[in-house]
């Protein structure tokens, strides 16, 4: 617990000082133990200490003026982190995941995904998941709804906020959501189309340059 609250804050440093990064991808990194967990609390110390190191040369007062008045911050891990793991984690466990996470200061948080369980069995708990942390106050926790029938399914789980998908590459939309750019256009309209019917929330991820996938990167689109 205590690491997880100084890795937030060290995070927050570093983005304060203008250096963005995503927990989740540190949580990826990390992998699922406490030895792994360590190793990567440990990039994250010296990279903030190599920034203080450069920052000493620039006067303060041209660093600060780039320092953006708000940086959100969106948790993705338990989603974008667990879809990847080999084994699968126990729904208990991404729960507890999910609360140290919030413990440690981050108020959004993605949990879950409402996904075919057949492409993502690693997720397939959602709705579990969902029941464990809905009387968690103050924290926001979209969930990833890539379809309608997704989108059907968060919402009566209690979903308050949802992400959606769509990629410039055909054959990234193909192998993550098993549908050509165009059909993703046409899902992620429906998606939005019922979410504003119920007032819901939707932030919407944009694969769109600079992943060298099976077309060389696609910047073009
Ligand atoms: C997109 C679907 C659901 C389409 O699913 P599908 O198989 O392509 O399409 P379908 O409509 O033909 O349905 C086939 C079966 O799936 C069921 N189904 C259909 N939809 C759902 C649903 N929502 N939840 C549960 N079940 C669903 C449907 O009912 C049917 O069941 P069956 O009759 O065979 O028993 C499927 O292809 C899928 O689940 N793919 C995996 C999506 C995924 O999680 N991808 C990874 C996330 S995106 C990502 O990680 C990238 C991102 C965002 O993080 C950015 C980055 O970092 O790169």
């Amino acid at each position: 617990m205590f690491a997880l609250h100084e890795m937030s804050r060290q995070m927050r440093t570093v983005c304060k000082n203008g250096a963005v990064s995503g927990f989740g991808g540190f949580l990826r990194a990390a992998g699922n133990d406490v030895e792994g967990l360590e190793a990567s609390y440990s990039s994250i110390r010296r990279l903030s200490s190599n920034w203080n190191q450069s920052s000493t040369k620039e006067p303060i007062s041209n660093l600060l003026k780039n320092i953006p008045e708000f940086v959100k911050i969106v948790e993705v891990g338990p989603r974008d982190g667990l879809q990847n793991e080999k084994h699968i984690v126990p729904t208990a466990v991404k729960v507890k995941l999910i609360e140290m996470l919030v413990a440690s200061g981050l108020d959004v948080v993605e949990a879950t995904s409402f996904v075919s369980p057949k492409w993502v069995p690693q997720l397939a708990d959602a709705k579990d998941v969902m029941k464990a942390i809905r009387n968690v106050e103050g924290v926001r926790f979209p969930v990833l709804t890539p379809n309608l029938k997704g989108f059907e399914a968060a919402v009566a789980a209690g979903a308050k906020e949802v992400a959606i998908f769509a990629s410039a590459s055909e054959s990234f939309s193909k192998s993550n959501i098993n549908c050509s750019i165009e059909d993703s256009l046409i899902r992620y309209h429906d998606v939005a189309t019922a979410a504003t019917k119920l007032s819901i929330p939707v932030r919407t991820y944009h694969v769109l340059w600079g992943v060298q996938w099976k077309e060389q990167y696609f910047h073009h689109k």
